[in-house]
C-alpha cells in the first residue's frame, strides 16, 4: 500500500496501491505512520512523497465515498495537515495523471517535484464535490486566483510544463524520478521550511480579485447550468483572500454542503456507471456477456461514406493508430473528405496522417482485406442492405460488418449478408470524433466475438461504448423521440418554442428540443416519418386525420415546417429564424402565426403553461419508454441507459441520468402518479401508459438501483 526506504539522510515513502495509487484509508494509514516514523527518526533531514506504478496517484477512493470509511483517522485531511505540520521539508514527486487529493497532498509539501510527462488536475467539481483539504485555500497561494480559479471550477487537467509555469511546481525532471527527487530533498535546508509553508503566504494580485471573481462568477452560471459544485468552489476560492485559518474553516463549511448534496451522489453514480458499462450482459441470455467473450484483433478498418459521419468515424479511427481504408463512390464528396480529416489532424497533432494509415478509394475491393468495416452511408433501410451484400460479396469472411445506423432494423440489414453472426450496429453520434458515445447493437444472430470486438474497438478508439439490444431506434432514438412529441403537444396547447427550450435549458440541458432540431436539420427527422408513412411531402397521408396517426395523438407541426422548406439553421429559418452566418436563434412572427392558425383550425384552447409541466411532459414519456427498454431486456442495466443520454445527447450529469433521476430524485411512486395525471388529461397518447416495471417497482416500493443491483453481473 505505502512503502518506507531511506536513501542516506532521505525518507522516501512510495504509494504502491495499483493500479492508480488512490488514497484509501489503507494507504493513509500507512503513510501517516510511514511520515511519523521519518520525523522520529534523527538520521533522515528530509521527506520525499511519491508513487509507484502509472501515477502518483488518482486522488480520494471514490469507491469509499458513500461510506463512513472516508472519515476514519487518518482522514485525507489529517494527513495532509501532518504533511504541511512536518518539522522536515518534505518534497512530493509528481508521475502520471495526479488528480484531487494527491494535488492537496503536494500543496501541503514545502517543494513540488513532477516528472516532465506528469498531468496534474482538480476534478472534485465533476463529482459534485469541493477540493478540500486546504486545496482552494493554498492553490490560489501559491497560483494566484485566476490559475485557481480556473483549476478548481473546470477541473481540467495542467500539463508539468503549465503548472511549472504557473507556479504550482518548483522543478520538472525527465527520467528517474526517485533519484532526482532524492537529490532534491538533500539540497533543501530545513532552516527556510517556515517560509516554504503556503499557508503562511498571501494570494497575489489579490487587488484585482473582485474582477477575476465576478467575471468567473458570470461565465459559470452560465455554464454550470444548475451544477451547484463548480460555484460553491468558486465560494471557497474567494475565502482564500481571509486569513488562512478562517478560509480553511469557510472551505470545510462549503465542503460539507457539497459532500451532503443529492448532486454528488449523482455524480459519483455517473463516474462509476461510465465504467460499468464496459461489464456487459445480454439480459435474456447472461451466458453471453463480457468474460466469456474473446474480441478479434482489429488492425484495420474499412470506412464506407464520407459524408459527415463517415469522416468523424476515421478520425476517431486515425486518431487511435489504426489503419483506415476510406471509400466512397463520388470521387468529389471523397476528396474533400480527405482535406477535411488532415485538417483535423494536423490542428491535433501537429502532423498529417501518415500515408500507409489512410487510404482514400472509389473502390469497394480495396476493402477486401480489412478486419472491419463501418458503413455511414445514408439513412435508407434499401440502400444499406444493397450496400452490405456488396460487402459480402467483396470483403474476406472474416472481416466484422458494421453499420452507423442510428435506428434502422440490424436484423435486415445482416438478412442481406451470408454471415449474419459479423453484422453489429456500432452507432457515433455526431461529431464523432468529439462524442464518447458508442452505441453497439447486436442482432438475432450477431456472435459474442462480434459484440466483444465492437466493444473493445469502442474502448480503443477513446470511446464508452454501451450494448444494447435491436428495436427502432435503439435505446438513445427510442427514448427520445418521445421527448420532441411531447414537445409539439405543448406547442399546440399554448407554448412557445422558447418557452420549452428554456425550461429544459434552465433544467441543465445546453440546448431545448427545438434549437437542437433546428441544429441537427428538421428534413433528417421528416424523411424518417415520410418513409414511416406517418406524413408525406404535401401533408398527412390520404384518408388520415390530421392529429391522429396510427393509432396515437400526433402533431403535424414539424412537417409543416419541413413543407416549407424550413429546415432549421441550414435554411435560416426553422422553429427559430437566423441572420446570415449566425446561430443565434430568434423568436420568429411566421411560426408563431402558423402555431396560432393551427391551434384556432383545430379548436386547441391556449393556456398558460408552466416550466415544471414542460420538464415533466419531455423527460417523463422519455423515462418511462426506458422502464419497457429495460423490460424488454434491451440494456443490460439503467446505467447503459443513463450512459447513452449522459454522453450522446447531453442530459445534464449532476442528475445522473434519466434513470437515475427517476429513481433517487423524483421517486419512482412519483413518477407513476405524474404519469397517471397526464395519462388521464392525454388519452391518445400511447407513452402515457406506464411501463408494467414501473408500476410493479412503485408498488413494492423498491428501487431502481436495488433491482439494477441484482440484474447485473
Ligand atoms: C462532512 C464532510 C465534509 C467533507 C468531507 C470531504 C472528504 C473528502 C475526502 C477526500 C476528497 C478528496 C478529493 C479527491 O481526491 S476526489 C477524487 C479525485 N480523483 C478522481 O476523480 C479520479 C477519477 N479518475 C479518473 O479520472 C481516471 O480513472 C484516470 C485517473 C484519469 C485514469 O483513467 P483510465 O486509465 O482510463 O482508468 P479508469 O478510469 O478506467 O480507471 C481504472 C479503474 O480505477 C477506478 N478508479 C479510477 N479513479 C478512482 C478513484 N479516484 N477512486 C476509486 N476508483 C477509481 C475506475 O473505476 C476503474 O475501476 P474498474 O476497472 O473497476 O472499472
Amino acid at each position: 500500500m505505502a512503502e518506507c526506504a531511506t536513501y542516506g539522510t532521505v525518507a522516501v515513502l512510495q504509494i504502491n496501491n495499483p493500479p492508480l495509487n488512490v488514497l484509501g484509508h489503507d494507504v493513509r494509514s500507512q503513510l501517516m505512520s510511514g511520515l511519523q516514523q521519518a520525523l522520529q527518526d534523527k538520521a533522515v533531514c528530509s521527506i520525499v512523497i511519491m508513487g509507484k506504478g502509472q501515477t502518483f496517484t488518482a486522488g480520494a477512493d471514490v469507491k469509499e465515498f458513500g461510506t463512513e470509511k472516508v472519515f476514519w483517522e487518518p482522514t485525507l485531511h489529517s494527513l495532509v495537515e501532518a504533511v504541511s505540520a512536518s518539522t522536515k521539508p518534505v518534497v512530493t514527486a509528481i508521475h502520471g495523471t495526479t488528480l484531487g487529493g494527491g494535488v492537496a497532498l503536494a500543496l501541503a509539501s514545502h517543494y513540488r517535484l513532477a516528472d516532465s510527462s506528469a498531468k496534474m488536475g482538480l476534478p472534485e467539481v465533476q463529482l459534485g464535490i469541493l477540493p478540500t483539504c486546504g486545496v482552494t485555500q493554498r492553490l490560489p497561494r501559491l497560483v494566484g486566483l485566476q490559475t485557481a480559479v480556473r483549476m478548481v471550477t473546470s477541473g481540467q487537467t495542467q500539463s508539468a510544463q503549465q503548472a511549472l509555469t504557473a507556479g504550482l511546481l518548483d522543478k520538472v525532471v525527465t527520467d528517474d524520478l526517485l533519484k532526482k527527487a532524492v537529490g532534491f530533498a538533500r539540497s533543501v535546508d530545513v532552516r527556510g521550511l517556515e517560509a516554504r509553508r503556503v499557508s503562511s503566504w498571501t494570494v497575489p494580485g489579490a487587488d484585482r480579485a473582485e474582477d477575476v471573481l465576478d467575471a468567473a462568477r458570470k461565465t459559470l452560471v452560465r455554464r454550470s447550468r444548475g451544477a451547484i459544485a463548480p460555484l460553491t468552489a468558486l465560494q471557497a476560492i474567494q475565502a482564500s483572500l481571509l486569513p488562512f485559518e478562517t478560509g480553511m474553516k469557510r472551505e470545510a463549511e462549503l465542503g460539507r454542503y457539497l459532500w451532503t448534496s443529492w448532486q454528488a451522489a449523482a455524480l459519483r453514480y455517473a463516474f462509476f456507471a461510465e465504467r460499468t458499462v464496459k461489464r456487459w450482459h445480454i439480459p435474456r441470455n447472461k451466458n453471453v456477456n463480457y468474460r466469456t467473450a474473446e474480441p478479434m484483433d482489429i488492425k484495420s478498418v474499412g470506412v464506407l461514406g464520407a459524408g459527415t459521419m463517415g469522416v468523424g468515424i476515421t478520425i476517431s479511427l486515425l486518431q487511435a493508430g489504426l489503419k483506415v481504408v476510406l471509400t466512397e463512390v463520388n470521387k468529389a464528396q471523397l476528396d474533400k473528405a480527405v482535406s477535411l480529416i488532415q485538417r483535423s489532424l494536423e490542428g491535433k497533432s501537429g502532423g498529417k496522417p501518415q500515408p500507409m494509415q489512410l487510404r482514400a478509394t472509389t473502390d469497394y475491393s480495396q476493402l477486401r482485406e480489412v478486419d472491419l468495416v463501418i458503413e455511414a452511408v445514408f439513412e435508407d433501410l434499401a440502400l444499406k442492405k444493397k450496400v452490405f451484400q456488396q460487402l459480402d460479396a467483396v470483403t474476406n469472411p472474416r472481416t466484422i460488418l458494421a453499420t452507423n445506423t442510428s435506428g434502422l432494423d440490424i436484423d435486415q440489414i445482416a438478412a442481406a449478408t451470408q454471415r449474419p453472426d459479423k453484422v453489429i450496429g456500432t452507432h457515433f453520434f455526431s461529431p464523432a470524433h468529439v462524442m464518447r458515445l458508442l452505441e453497439n447493437i447486436y442482432g438475432r444472430h450477431t456472435s459474442v466475438e462480434t459484440i466483444a470486438t465492437a466493444m473493445q474497438l469502442g474502448a480503443t478508439i477513446g470511446k464508452v461504448g454501451v450494448l444494447v439490444g435491436n428495436c427502432p431506434g435503439f435505446v438513445g432514438n427510442r427514448m427520445k423521440g418521445l421527448n420532441f412529441t411531447e414537445a409539439m403537444f405543448l406547442l399546440e396547447e399554448g407554448a412557445e418554442p422558447q418557452d420549452v427550450d428554456k425550461a429544459l435549458e434552465e433544467f441543465g440541458f445546453a440546448m431545448g428540443p427545438f434549437r437542437v432540431s433546428d441544429l441537427a436539420g428538421g428534413d433528417v427527422h421528416w424523411r424518417r416519418r415520410i418513409q414511416a408513412g406517418l406524413t408525406t411531402e404535401h401533408g398527412p397521408p390520404p384518408y388520415t386525420p390530421v392529429l391522429y396517426r396510427q393509432g396515437n395523438r400526433y402533431s403535424p407541426l414539424a412537417d409543416m415546417l419541413c413543407m416549407q422548406g424550413r429546415f432549421g439553421q441550414k435554411t435560416g429559418a426553422g422553429w427559430y429564424r437566423y441572420k446570415s452566418g449566425s446561430r443565434t436563434a430568434l423568436p420568429d412572427a411566421e411560426v408563431h402565426r402558423l402555431i396560432h392558425k393551427h391551434r384556432q383550425d383545430h379548436g386547441f384552447q391556449r393556456r398558460n403553461i408552466s416550466s415544471q409541466e414542460i420538464v415533466e411532459r419531455c423527460l417523463f414519456p422519455l423515462i418511462n419508454e426506458g422502464f419497457r427498454i429495460l423490460e424488454e431486456g434491451l440494456a443490460t442495466g439503467p446505467q447503459d441507459i443513463d450512459v447513452i443520454f449522459l454522453l450522446g445527447f447531453g442530459w445534464p450529469r449532476h442528475t445522473g441520468g434519466p434513470m437515475y433521476y427517476a429513481d433517487k430524485v423524483v421517486g419512482l411512486g412519483n413518477l407513476l402518479q405524474s404519469l397517471e395525471k397526464y395519462r388521464a388529461y392525454h388519452p391518445r397518447s400511447a407513452h402515457w401508459v406506464p411501463s408494467s416495471l414501473l408500476r410493479k417497482m412503485a408498488a413494492q416500493g423498491t428501487s431502481l438501483s436495488i433491482w439494477a443491483a441484482g440484474s447485473r453481473l
